[in-house]
């Protein structure tokens, strides 16, 4: 996947501009990779929010995720899947499952010994996607 992020596909990750080069502190696209292995045998194992992937191609996500990422952190990856409206639209994800998923996230880069400065440009890029995500209220909001 040695290509560049596009206008299209900066679209469809939901990516803010400008986007950042952390790519060589989270260790290149290989790097990446295991980072969403991690992130989502958490996901997976996380009473608060597994119930959301029970029907989920779970090597798809982890692709898709893998791409995402990469190109969010300046890697040499495109996004080619569903943009963050489509993907979540009928899911009826709440506010406090993306907090967990975000926690899921830090634990997973903690885990891998990701920079604190490289963890929080990527945790910055995915909190403004909340909006796109998250179109369900539950009993914590
Ligand atoms: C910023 C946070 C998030 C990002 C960056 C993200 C990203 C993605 C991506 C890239 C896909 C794949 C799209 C495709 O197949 O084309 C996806 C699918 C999915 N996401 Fe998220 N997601 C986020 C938050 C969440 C949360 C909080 C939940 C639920 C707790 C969730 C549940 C799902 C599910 C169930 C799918 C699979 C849908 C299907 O089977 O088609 N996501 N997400």
């Amino acid at each position: 996947a040695d290509s560049h992020a596009t206008p299209e596909s900066i679209q469809k990750a939901d990516i803010k501009l400008p986007i950042k080069n952390y790519i060589a502190e989270f260790g290149g696209v290989e790097g990446v990779k295991a980072l969403i292995d991690t992130f989502v045998s958490k996901v997976a194992a996380d009473p608060h929010i597994n119930v959301y992937f029970a029907k989920t191609n779970i090597p798809h996500l982890k692709y898709e995720l893998t791409q995402q990422v990469c190109e969010i952190v300046g890697g040499p990856c495109t996004y080619t899947g569903q943009s963050m409206d489509q993907s979540h639209r009928g899911l009826q994800v709440t506010t406090a499952a993306f907090n967990y998923l975000a926690q899921d996230m830090i634990d997973a880069m903690d885990e891998r010994g990701i920079p604190i400065a490289a963890q929080n440009y990527l945790l910055r890029q995915l909190a403004a996607m909340e909006p796109q995500i998250v179109t369900a209220k539950g009993p914590l909001g």
